[in-house]
């Protein structure tokens, strides 16, 4: 296993696939370190945490404010904004003596002087702003004239173009409302309350006639909400692309979001959700993560309620409302994250090592079998429902049992197939001692699927029988082109999806295969789909031993009851050869040298009976009868190969396969069973009440379990395999 997970995860291939993820989703034009894009991603949260942190200690103090719109002001720098903020504060003063003159409310003067303070500080202050928004122009700029530029670069210069007209609006906004009475930077400043048609603004016919003008009033509305300048904004949306590019692995390009949602453990941002009144935090995210306004100008409730609403909206709104959009914001966030969830990259063993089992919630326990119990299990993470194959570790005695490596190993390397199941990743249990396999979930096996069938008296159509037929060959020529044995199908390791495809499970017993072949234990295969060739001890074998287990699938699908039910070995071969005909060398060749044959007598059956099973044709017709035969042919060299049945022309006539998702649809016996209660274990001094405290403390102390333990007559013994 280990090799195969190594080579496909090894360091070459890993760093082509960030390569191209990075292609794909980038915006810059050179590809980072994986270690840079950390920085980058720590360096960002850092800035949000600590502007989140200072908005909440700060009162609404012109200081505060301005702290929040600088980033990290530099010595040089300080001692004009100092005096800058000077100036402010006389400003203030000022103002604060007009209004008490003309008698206005205190609340609307915060509101004003708020809005000046923004808007004038942006206007001023070219070293800072300005000069910063030119330097991230130049740096564009630099990146076009660099000849070859790759998509991504091409996309960078776009966003960066859309940022700029984005800061020129902010501009032209700020410009205008300096004009303009506080009542109408109100207006405008409320994303909830867009000016009804008609209702033109005093400060010169704002986004007047333009189609865009909601979306760019919200563009600046956002702006301002979150006490942000704009190029602090530019500059998230900077570091965010960065991010992007390192983390995100989406099929349909780079996806903003920021950190914070990028961590499904942490459900810090539903607690604020749940207190919508405190949404300071929200805003922030929302700039971040937001996509972009809607064009539309009618908006549905869903879309209306899941915005992030002004403190005064809040106030005014009723308590249904409220709650309405406590639920929308919810339940779009939990949307976003799953999706941003999905969008991660699927898990590499080769670098992270397997996941736990406590990723999973068991969700019932589905069946269990001679190598391990299945469970249906839930992804926390993504929800997705998965089976979950517990192999089974104590019949191992040296080690890692070596049925579960090739199970894994072999079906890593078969399942990318839709009629073989997929396996997800491997899992390790709580305390490292178990091995569990994600695999994708399947409702039915086919076997209780024919039982069900058999005692509701139906049948499959004879096209369906010829779509069961066709996966199953599909798969298993898949498989057989990989080199692979499976030595153990069977109805009950088919499995069928409620959409009617067919799978092949259960890798526990699948061999590679090699030419010249190898020997192999000839004990393989459950004995009703066992070959004759195994039965009479051959141990050079190969694909056939798989197309008899087909052939004898065949006639279940359409008996609805196993072909040849022998009680052991000698039966077994038996019914064959009743039904078949005893082979002799003229109709295989080599039987006679084969162990089993030379060791045992059989009686002579001369005629193939098989026809009758199938009532005379009502069953089965000729040609289909032609496949049969073919598949449960005696001599190996002579049965039919996966290929040559696909090929058969029981597929080309009348009626003809019916599409998979026509089939019936049952209810599934796999997701019917309880979940099994959790395992609580007594404390080891309980189980040893019949034991006396002297020894019991001992046995603690040796860590011996009470099944070791008989009680009365006590005899104590070590399992050495296990200590
Ligand atoms: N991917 C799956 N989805 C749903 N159910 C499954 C899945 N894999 C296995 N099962 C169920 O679990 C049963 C046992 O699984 P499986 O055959 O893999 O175990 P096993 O111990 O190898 O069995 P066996 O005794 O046949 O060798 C299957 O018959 C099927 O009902």
């Amino acid at each position: 296993m280990s090799d195969h997970l190594a080579s496909s995860h090894d360091e070459g291939e890993l760093s082509d696939e960030s390569h191209r993820r990075s292609n794909r989703a980038s915006s810059s034009e050179e590809v980072k370190p994986a270690s840079s894009s950390k920085g980058l991603e720590s360096k960002m949260r850092e800035s949000i945490l600590s502007r989140l942190t200072r908005r909440k200690q700060s009162e609404s103090d012109d200081d505060t404010t301005e702290q929040r719109f600088s980033i990290q002001p530099k010595d040089a720098q300080k001692e004009k904004e100092d005096r800058y903020r000077e100036k402010e504060r006389e400003k203030k003063r000022e103002r604060e003596r007009d209004d008490r003159k003309s008698g206005r409310e205190t609340e609307v003067r915060h509101k004003d002087r708020d809005s000046r303070v923004r808007h004038e500080r942006s206007g001023r202050d070219p070293k800072g702003h300005e000069h910063k928004h030119h330097h991230h122009h130049r740096k564009h700029e630099a990146e076009g004239h660099r000849g070859n530029r790759p998509e991504r670069n091409r996309s960078s210069e776009r966003d960066t173009e859309k940022h700029r007209k984005r800061d020129d609006r902010y501009k032209d906004r700020h410009r205008k409302s300096r004009t303009a009475s506080p009542e109408d930077n109100r207006t405008h400043k409320s994303p909830m309350k867009k000016p009804k048609h008609g209702d033109i603004p005093e400060d010169g016919k704002l986004f007047d006639r333009d189609p865009n003008f909601k979306k760019k009033e919200k563009e600046v509305l956002i702006v301002e909400d979150v006490e942000m300048s704009p190029i602090e904004i530019l500059e998230v949306k900077e570091e965010e692309a960065k991010i992007v590019e390192f983390t995100v692995d989406s099929p349909v390009g780079p996806k903003k979001y920021s950190k914070f949602e990028s961590d499904p453990e942490s459900d810090h941002e539903d607690e604020k959700l749940d207190d919508a009144k405190n949404h300071e935090d929200d805003d922030v995210i929302e700039v971040l993560d937001d996509p972009l306004p809607s064009d539309e100008d009618d908006e549905s409730d869903e879309e209306k309620y899941s915005k992030t609403p002004e403190d005064r909206e809040w106030e005014e709104m009723t308590e249904t409302e409220q709650k309405l959009h406590k639920e929308a914001m919810k339940k779009r966030r939990t949307l976003r994250q799953k999706a941003l969830i999905a969008q991660l990259p699927v898990f590499y063993p080769g670098l992270m090592g397997c996941r736990n089992i406590d990723e999973y919630e068991c969700v019932n326990r589905v069946d269990e079998g001679t190598f391990g119990v299945v469970y249906r299990g839930k992804d926390k993470r993504t929800d997705e429902i998965v089976a979950l194959k517990r192999l089974k570790m104590e019949k191992e005695k040296e080690g890692f049992p070596i049925t579960a490596l090739r199970e894994i190993n072999m079906l890593l390397k078969a399942g990318n197939h839709p009629n073989i199941v997929n396996v997800k990743e491997i899992l390790l249990g709580s305390n490292m001692d178990k091995i569990y396999m994600a695999m994708e979930f399947v409702e039915h096996d086919m076997k209780s699927l024919l039982d069900t069938m058999s005692r509701r008296n139906k049948r499959f159509s004879i096209g369906e029988q010829k779509t069961l037929m066709r996966q199953l060959l599909s798969g298993i020529d898949h498989m057989h082109k990989l080199w692979i044995l499976h030595r153990d199908l069977k109805t009950s390791n088919l499995l069928m999806s409620h959409t009617g495809v067919l799978k092949i499970a259960d890798f526990g017993l699948a061999r590679e295969y090699g030419d010249p072949l190898r020997k192999f234990t000839s004990i393989v295969v459950t004995l009703w789909y066992r070959s004759p060739e195994l039965l009479l001890g051959t141990r050079l074998y190969s694909t056939p031993v798989d197309m008899w287990s087909v052939g004898c699938i065949m006639a279940e699908f359409i008996l609805l009851k196993p072909l040849f039910p022998g009680r052991g070995e000698l039966e077994q071969i038996k019914k064959i050869f009743m039904e078949l005909g005893t082979p002799t060398e003229a109709i295989w060749p080599g039987v006679t040298e084969l162990e089993g044959w030379k060791a045992l007598t059989f009686e002579k059956y001369p005629y193939n009976q098989l026809r009758k099973k199938f009532l005379a044709g009502r069953l089965l017709n000729d040609t289909g009868f032609k496949l049969l035969n073919g598949l449960l042919t005696l001599d190996p060299k002579n049965r039919l190969t996966a290929t040559q049945a696909l090929d058969h022309e029981w597929f080309e006539e009348e009626p003809y396969p019916v599409p998979p998702e026509e089939f019936p649809t049952f209810p599934a016996k796999s997701e019917q069973n309880k979940a099994p209660p959790p395992v609580k274990s007594k404390p080891v001094e309980n189980r040893m009440a019949h034991v006396d405290p002297e020894t019991a403390k001992l046995l603690k102390q040796f860590e011996v379990r009470p099944e070791q333990v008989k009680p009365g007559g006590f005899s104590l013994k070590f399992d050495p395999t296990r200590f």
